[in-house]
């Protein structure tokens, strides 16, 4: 493969592929008219081949020019849009990388938060980058791009919003234009595929990134971060929305359809190399005007959970032109919060109990309580939970998170378990696992060794706190079994989810490393890699300058 070895401002060299070389002449490569290969001249002090057919993409290249709003903000490089569509390179690794750690880490995200001086309100509005760390022999190769969505493809082309986005809306040009939106809402086609939140490792070795819109399904090579194109769902199960976090193991896809005509969600399978969903089963909504939102959920063994949260879809909200406090959501209270269960094999309810309220975007995993004789008695199931409270939401406004002034604002969070007993009882339990000061009082972006999904395990990893701060800052392990946890903190730096890759051959649940991408206060970044059982560093690298956050990640192990 030919290569080509810059040296930048830093210090650190940094190696560009055949691979990251091949397209870079596309015009979409420049973003706002700006062409970031005319401004890295000051950074690239050296180059030591020349070899290319055409000019190379630039190891670090100027930020984009900042837009009026950005530029008025201190902000941390978390909340700042990527400073380049794409880049790749191999990081210098302090430390040592397990020669066993064979693969690739995606990172799925929001990477651009504005349209020319336009700046988007909302954390989750951002269109999607996609950041990869490919281990192999200690080496590490880094590199980002932005998925190519039509969502993101329209918007670089007219330099205007064109699909509606998690809190973004566009603006209709006269009042024709706004009756065609509604129509077009109604139909599908002015939802959103930015698809800016998960990234999955299809047991067929697909990858595919997604967000809560179906047809922000959207297939990427994983060596080259191309988008190949939309993942088509053949079946003729419809609906517009699904959970962002399918469980995917290398046998089987499960999601969640919530169906906002007849309150309720689809349970669905799709097998490997197919593009079909078949239903397991249906759970009606027990009370409400609208599904719960589903953002993710747990199964166990044998059962999927349904969770119903009193923070329901809105189907006014989503045609509203502007943001509602809740966004597409409202609180529900009144209507109280269940649990489902359902037989993974039959689509048979088995249990659906009343909890207390809760507000949980992300289930760590669950796993079946069995007495003394084998039976089950219980679903467990651990989320990370906001004690029902909302605020959350409004914190991760683009706003909130650029302007910290030093205040402890980020609301409590905990581990939240669930117990859904299966002896016919009306009310389930939820309590906390542990108590949450061990880890800050902050907890969301969770992973588990996957070994253990469904199965009744020991260690979380998860983002927690160390306060005072507006966001989770710290890497936090949590031990269920001793109600513990070790956090790993780097002052001024947001960590992104970290995820548990086991060492082959392990048989500890814990063996393995944990891997995170952080962003710097200053404008830089690292990759950092955690020992799984001792939670201490074992190596980063530095990235030549810092990414935003991202939400999700997987492992794509070696072929
Ligand atoms: C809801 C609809 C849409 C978009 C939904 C999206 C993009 C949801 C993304 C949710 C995420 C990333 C949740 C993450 C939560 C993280 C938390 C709470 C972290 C807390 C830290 O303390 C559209 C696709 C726009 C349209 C239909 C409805
Ligand atoms: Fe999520």
């Amino acid at each position: 493969m030919a290569s080509l070895t810059f040296s930048v401002g830093s210090g650190n060299s940094f190696l560009l592929t055949r691979a990251a070389l091949s397209d870079h002449s596309s015009p979409s490569n420049t973003r706002d008219g700006f062409n970031p290969l005319k401004k890295a001249g000051n950074s690239r002090k050296r180059l030591t081949s020349t070899n290319v057919a055409s000019p190379p993409l630039p190891a670090v290249a100027a930020p984009h020019p900042p837009t009026r709003k950005e530029s008025d903000d201190r902000s941390h490089v978390a909340w700042t849009s990527v400073r380049q569509e794409r880049w790749e390179g191999e990081l210098h690794v302090q430390g040592q990388i397990p020669l066993w750690l064979k693969g690739t880490y995606l990172r799925n995200g929001p990477g651009l938060w504005h349209i020319e001086d336009y700046s988007f309100r909302h954390l989750f509005d951002g269109y999607a980058m996609l950041a990869r760390l490919h281990f192999e022999n200690g080496r590490l190769i880094a590199g980002h791009r932005q998925i190519e969505s039509d969502a993101y493809k329209a918007a670089m082309k007219s330099k205007k919003l064109c699909y509606r986005e998690f809190s973004e809306v566009p603006k209709p040009s006269n009042f024709l234009s706004y009756i065609g939106e509604l129509a077009n809402l109604f139909s599908g086609a002015s939802l959103t595929d930015n698809a800016n939140t998960g990234v999955v490792h299809l047991g067929d070795g697909r990858v595919v990134c997604l967000t809560e819109t179906q047809k922000g399904s959207i297939v990427v090579d994983p060596d080259t971060l191309e988008t190949i194109g939309k993942f088509e769902y053949t079946d003729t199960l419809g609906g517009l929305i699904h959970s962002a976090h399918p469980i995917v193991t290398e046998s089987e896809f499960l999601t969640l359809l919530p169906d906002l005509v007849k309150p309720g969600y689809l349970a669905v399978r799709m097998e490997p190399g197919t593009n079909e969903r078949k239903v397991i089963g249906r759970v009606d909504c027990t009370q409400g005007p609208a599904p719960g939102w589903v953002h993710s959920f747990p199964v166990t063994e044998h059962y999927i959970i349904v969770p119903e949260m009193p923070l329901r879809y809105c189907a006014g909200n989503l045609l509203k032109a502007e943001p509602t406090p809740l966004y597409k959501f409202e609180w529900h209270p009144e209507s109280k919060a269940y649990m489902h269960a359902m037989c993974k094999a039959s689509g048979k309810i088995v249990a659906s109990v009343e909890v207390p309220l809760y507000i949980t975007f992300h289930f760590i995993n669950a796993y079946e309580e069995e007495d003394g004789d084998g039976r089950v008695t219980a679903l467990i199931a651990d989320c990370c939970e906001h004690n029902a409270d909302t605020t959350i939401l409004d914190k991760l406004r683009i706003q909130n998170l650029r302007s910290y002034t030093g205040k402890d604002v980020l609301p409590d969070a905990r581990v939240g378990r669930f117990r859904i007993p299966l002896d016919g009882s009306a009310y389930g339990e939820l309590k906390a696992a542990l108590d949450p000061n061990e880890h800050g009082r902050g907890m969301d972006m969770c992973s588990i060794n996957p070994a253990f999904l469904g199965r009744k395990y020991r260690y979380a990893y998860a983002c927690g706190a160390e306060r005072p701060c507006n966001f989770p800052n710290t890497l936090t392990k949590i031990d269920l079994v001793e109600k513990k946890a070790k956090n790993w903190h780097d002052e001024g730096t947001v960590p992104s989810e970290p995820l548990f890759v086991a060492r082959p051959g392990a048989t500890e649940e814990d063996d393995g490393v944990v891997i995170s991408m952080i962003s710097e206060k200053n404008g830089g970044g690292y990759a950092l890699i955690l020992d799984g059982i001792t939670f201490e560093e074992i190596a980063r690298a530095k990235f030549p300058y810092g990414l935003p956050y991202g939400l999700h990640g997987c492992w794509v192990p070696k072929k």
